[in-house]
């Protein structure tokens, strides 16, 4: 059995699409357009590849972009008094802060400092909150893009086993909340779990963030489940996932690496910027953006 390959490239290019359309509904309803301040300290190279992306898809979805690149010895005090000055300015519906940020500053500070409204990235602890306990929010792009490539697959994600191979903030935690709220049966196993591939062999659906490349073997896959590759790892043998390619022989449905999560995300943050814009300037927005 060879996998269907999940096309996280062209199913971002209909969303960003149809959040071009609700942008343009944006400007005729509120007299300007949604607009995303991205902040980038530093010169790391993929973080400034990322910011270009970022940027050049918001202009392409009738967006504003605003760009702010900081040294990277900037001090923590003056990125801070950035992101009120973002907070303040009501042509500024979204911010967000590249990560990682430099080691002298503490990533908690700034990012608990952007307007929990604004926060398109959906790190803030406050959007977390809201996202754990079933309220309306802005939810972490990935963990959503992920989630939206699911549900494209399973129209009913409820009574299915996942399994969410990490835990972090920005990734791990909020997609096993988002298979949560769909009532998926969820597993999250991270370093310290006795036996991960007994977990995922159970596993219905199976998301890999990881950060190893290659972590998760062909074994491990129950025969026709679905398998969301997050890894984006960087190698001498080019970009490649958390998933060990042999998987595709086995499952029934996996993203490739490029070309898979990667580009969704960025195009739910353009999502979630016009959902944003239009939740500030209290006006109606595509339900089912
Ligand atoms: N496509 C995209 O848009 C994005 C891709 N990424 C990619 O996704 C991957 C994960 O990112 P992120 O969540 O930020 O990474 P982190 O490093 O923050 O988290 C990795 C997680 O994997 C767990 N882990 C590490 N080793 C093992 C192991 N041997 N067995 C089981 N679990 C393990 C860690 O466990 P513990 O908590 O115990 O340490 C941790 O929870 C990376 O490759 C990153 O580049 C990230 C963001 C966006
Ligand atoms: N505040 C913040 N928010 C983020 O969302 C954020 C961040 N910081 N820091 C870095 C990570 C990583 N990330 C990716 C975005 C797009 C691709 C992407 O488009 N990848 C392409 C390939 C791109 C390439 O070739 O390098 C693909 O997978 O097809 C990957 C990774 C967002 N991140």
């Amino acid at each position: 059995m060879t996998a269907r390959l999940i096309d996280g490239k062209a199913f971002a290019a209909t969303l960003r699409d149809r959040v071009a359309t609700a942008a343009a509904a944006f400007a005729r309803d509120a007299g300007r357009k949604p607009g995303l301040a991205v902040v980038l300290v530093g010169e790391d190279p993929a973080s400034s590849v990322y910011v270009r992306s970022k940027g050049k898809a918001t202009i392409a979805a009738g967006m504003e972009s605003f760009e702010h690149r900081l040294s990277a010895d900037v001090g923590e005090a003056e990125l801070i008094a950035l992101v009120d000055r973002l907070n303040a300015d009501d042509s500024v519906d979204g911010i967000l802060v590249q990560l990682p940020l430099p080691r002298h500053i503490d990533e908690r500070a700034v990012i608990t400092r952007i307007d929990p409204d604004k926060d398109v990235d959906g790190f803030h602890p406050v959007n977390a909150g809201r996202l754990a306990t079933g309220l309306e929010g802005l939810v972490p792009c990935t963990p959503l893009g992920c989630l939206m490539l699911l549900q494209d697959i399973h129209p009913q994600l409820a009574g299915l086993e996942a399994v969410v191979i990490g835990r972090s903030n920005i990734v791990g935690k909020p997609m096993a909340a988002l298979l949560l709220q769909q009532s998926c049966t969820v597993t999250t196993v991270h370093s310290r779990t006795r036996d991960v591939m007994g977990h995922v062999r159970r596993a219905d659906i199976v998301v890999a963030a990881v950060g190893i490349p290659g972590f998760v073997q062909p074994e491990w896959i129950k025969p026709g489940a679905t398998v969301i590759d997050v890894g984006i790892n960087r190698t001498d043998a080019g970009l490649v996932g958390d998933v060990d390619p042999g998987a595709a022989e086995v499952a029934g449905a996996i993203t490739p690496v490029p070309g898979g999560v990667g580009p969704m995300t960025i195009a739910v943050l353009m999502r979630n910027t016009v959902v944003a814009a239009a939740r500030r300037a209290g006006v109606a927005v595509d339900p089912a953006l």
